[in-house]
């Protein structure tokens, strides 16, 4: 087997510097969010956004779902990559963190092919209706289990399911004071689900890719 790379700070720089680096529009919203302080570690990488960019467009995906949406900065990235008729629900609980995100899709042209839902987003993943292409999973980790088998029904076949933070910073192995318990019982419930192809990248803090069956 080969090697895994190790992504240092100055090679995911380079990494995003020669595929799709931040037009000036992310770039702001991502500084915007850092004034926030702490709370501006759960930002998707700027890598991890160039490839929903892409995977968005790669699926042809139309209809979109996003559970977790934060200052918008993943969600800006998906719906970069829907067509203009496209459509991407967000679900997120936080008025005040998604408000921000607004500013920067309207900025970007997007805002019109975003829904945002405010509420628990087990409630509101429950009253989506019709098929869906694409969803992305970034909000509370021991939701998965359900966000994924809510999901799951909705999306088309060969559609795509991703789920963010599913290595945990590498603590999903070994032992830790922090053990990932959540991340685990995740990865091992849709691991052996024949209903799905299932990837694991191990890019930002780990991003779970599910191709539906
Ligand atoms: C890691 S952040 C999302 C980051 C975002 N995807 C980005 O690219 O910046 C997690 C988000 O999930 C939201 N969240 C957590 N629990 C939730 C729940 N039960 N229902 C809806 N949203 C929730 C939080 O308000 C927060 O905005």
């Amino acid at each position: 087997m080969g090697n895994q790379v190790l992504v240092t700070d100055e090679l995911h720089e380079y990494m995003v510097a020669h595929g799709m680096p931040l037009d000036e529009i992310a770039r702001e919203l991502v500084e915007e969010t850092h004034k926030l302080g702490g709370v501006s570690v759960m930002l998707t990488t700027a890598d991890q956004a160039a490839l929903l960019t892409t995977l968005t467009r790669l699926v042809s995906a139309r209809r979109a779902v996003e559970i977790g949406t934060f200052t918008g900065f993943s969600a800006l990235a998906i719906s970069r990559g829907l067509p203009d008729d496209g459509e991407l629900i967000c679900l997120d609980v936080s008025d005040e963190w998604t408000s921000i995100g607004r500013r920067y899709w309207e900025r970007a042209g997007v805002a019109d092919r975003i829904d945002l839902r405010i509420g628990d987003a087990h409630e509101s993943a429950a009253k989506l209706e019709g098929e869906f292409d694409l969803a992305f999973v970034d909000a509370e980790k021991p939701g998965y289990i359900d966000y994924f088998e809510q999901l799951l029904p909705r999306i088309r076949t060969n559609g795509l399911l991703l789920f963010d933070n599913t290595l945990a910073g590498g603590r999903v192995v070994g032992q830790h004071e922090q053990d990932p318990v959540d991340r685990k019982e995740f990865n091992a419930h849709i691991a052996r689900d024949e209903r799905v192809d299932v990837v694991i990248l191990g890019i930002g803090d780990g991003l779970t890719l599910v191709r539906k069956r």
